[in-house]
């Protein structure tokens, strides 16, 4: 515990289920999946299709693939934000706090939690650990905690700080924690990034008409970028690759986690691992910096996944980059956020 301190610190990701018993992952996939903003539907429809269709369809083999990767201490995700919570306080010597979207521990129990503990509490920075803007990952992380804290009218300022796809400190720490990984021969790396319906792009585009819509637009200055994920992780690559002086075809983008029907924002992770032995691209690296800790899409769907598809397609090696999880740089960084937020807050 930390003194007595009237600003804080909340660490805000995605969640896990409680367990990986199948009623525990039914449920973390229904609120999760019932969230508007990552299934848009009408909400009859949704009902209907979530709880009728993909949660009965999806929850075995969820928990499958959670079993694979749970560790003693409860879900990686979940291990991996504590973790970070606890090097983050350390660093910046104020209490910090880790909240999830789904699941526990919930905005409610967090501030809360806070509001015991220290009740003269006056400014909260919310960090959403997503670095690019998704109306299923950043928006609805940031709109529920907001309404939360007006809802239940907590005292405290919430502030919430913007994806930091470019910010000069995550490109540094990403570059950093992905290096020590170039030093070994390899044919190509793979930015791996969690896809989006294609529809949500346009959806999400303040201008109407820019997204999929004006060619190579996410290298056409546009408002829309504030908001358009493909922007925001195209960016990223380009600044990470040039940090670390990677030639340009030594990389590509794509898209992983696909879940419907719907076409999704391409190309396709699962597709690419297929047909890149056949290019020639053998020894292959992956990197997935939308997660800024693994979890099971990068642990399951990637490392074991992934790299067996690559291997049975003619693949030679696969190395999978962990994502930064306490890399110290990305601590520091992390920590800068936060510094950035809270001097802004006095200004
Ligand atoms: C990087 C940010 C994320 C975006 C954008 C995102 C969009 C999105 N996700 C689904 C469906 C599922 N995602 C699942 C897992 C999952 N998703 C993210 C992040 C983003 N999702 C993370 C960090 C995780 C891992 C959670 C963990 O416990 O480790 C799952 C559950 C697992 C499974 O059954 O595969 C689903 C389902 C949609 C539909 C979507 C955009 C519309
Ligand atoms: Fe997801
Ligand atoms: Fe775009």
């Amino acid at each position: 515990m930390v003194a007595k301190s009237d600003t804080a610190i909340i660490l805000m990701n995605l969640g896990s289920p409680d367990s990986t018993a199948v009623p525990d992952v039914k449920k973390y996939l229904l609120e999760f999946l019932m969230d508007k903003r990552v299934i848009d539907y009408p909400w009859l429809m949704r009902k209907l299709l979530v709880g009728g269709v993909i949660v009965p369809k999806r929850a075995e083999r969820s928990a499958e693939a959670y079993k694979s990767i749970w560790w003693e201490e409860g879900s990686p995700l979940i291990v991996l934000t504590k973790q970070l919570q606890k090097a983050l306080q350390h660093d910046l010597e104020i209490p910090v706090e880790i909240t999830m979207r789904y699941g526990t521990p919930s905005p409610a129990e967090t501030f809360d939690k806070l509001m015991k503990e220290h009740p003269g509490l006056k400014d909260v920075i919310l960090v959403p650990l997503y670095p690019h803007y998704a109306m299923s990952s950043y928006e609805t992380a940031a709109e529920y905690a907001k309404e939360i804290h007006r809802k239940k009218r907590y005292p405290f300022e919430l502030r919430i700080v913007d994806p930091f796809y470019k910010h000069p400190d995550y490109i540094h720490a990403m570059a950093e924690s992905m290096r020590p990984y170039l030093e070994k021969e390899y044919d190509h790396l793979l930015f791996s990034y969690h896809g989006i319906p294609a529809r949500h792009l346009r959806k999400g585009d303040v201008t109407g008409g820019h997204c999929l819509k004006v060619n190579d637009c996410c290298h056409v200055d546009s408002k829309a970028h504030s908001q358009c994920y493909r922007h925001q992780v195209t960016v990223t690559t380009e600044l990470v690759a040039r940090e670390l002086g990677i030639p340009r075809e030594k990389w590509s983008i794509s898209f992983q986690s696909r879940l419907g029907r719907e076409e999704w924002i391409r190309p396709y992770t699962d597709h690419l691992f297929q047909e890149l032995p056949a290019q020639g691209k053998k020894k292959l690296l992956v990197v997935c910096p939308a997660f800024v800790s693994d979890c099971l899409e990068t642990l399951e769907e990637i490392a074991v996944e992934g790299k067996h598809s690559f291997i049975s397609s003619g693949g030679d090696s696969f190395v999978m980059i962990p994502c930064m999880n306490t890399h110290p740089v990305w601590v520091k960084a992390l920590g800068n956020l936060c510094r950035e937020k809270m001097e802004a807050v006095t200004v």
